[in-house]
């Protein structure tokens, strides 16, 4: 088309970027909506009453274009910002089923803490960015979850 920049017709280049946090906890696996033989029955040792630790680890990946200017999909200072409000400053040294009001009545597995820090991500990016949160619980255990 007469007048375009050449690079008009280059089409966008999507990438994928991640930070990864680590993080310190306690929790016990224990539902409310099982009675405590069941909890025992279903959770095994993590059913202990007096919980255990993990030294967790988290990577946020966020997806889109390519910033032709700035090279950058996102500002991974601005993510790094994020990732201190939304996973440090509520999680950090702490015990989810008891300093995290959102696993009073929402058993604190892996899974359960990787749409908490997804359904908080999600509000703090800009719109349609965050693509995977993934948690290392152990060396051996990891749960991924992509908002589905
Ligand atoms: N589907 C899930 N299953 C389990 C979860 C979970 O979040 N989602 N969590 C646990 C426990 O929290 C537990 O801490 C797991 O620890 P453990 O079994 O000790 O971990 P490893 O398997 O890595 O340790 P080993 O070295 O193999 O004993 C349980 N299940
Ligand atoms: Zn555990």
């Amino acid at each position: 088309m007469a007048g375009s920049a050449a690079s008009d017709c280059v089409p966008d280049r999507i990438g994928y970027i991640t930070r990864v946090q680590s993080f310190s906890a306690c929790h016990r696996l224990h539902s409310v909506h099982l009675n405590d033989e069941e909890n025992k029955e279903v959770y095994g040792k993590c059913n202990n009453p007096n919980g255990h630790g993990h030294n967790y680890k988290v990577e946020v990946t966020v997806r889109g274009k390519i910033d032709r200017l700035t090279g950058m999909v996102m500002n991974l200072t601005d993510l790094k910002k994020c990732i201190e409000d939304v996973i440090m400053t509520p999680l950090d040294h702490k015990n989810l089923d008891k300093d995290v009001p959102y696993f009073a009545n929402v058993v604190s597995t892996t899974e359960n803490l990787a749409v908490y820090i997804w359904d908080n991500m999600v509000k703090a990016l800009p719109p349609k960015l965050l693509y995977e949160i993934k948690i290392h619980e152990t060396d051996k255990n990891i749960v991924i979850y992509r908002g589905e």
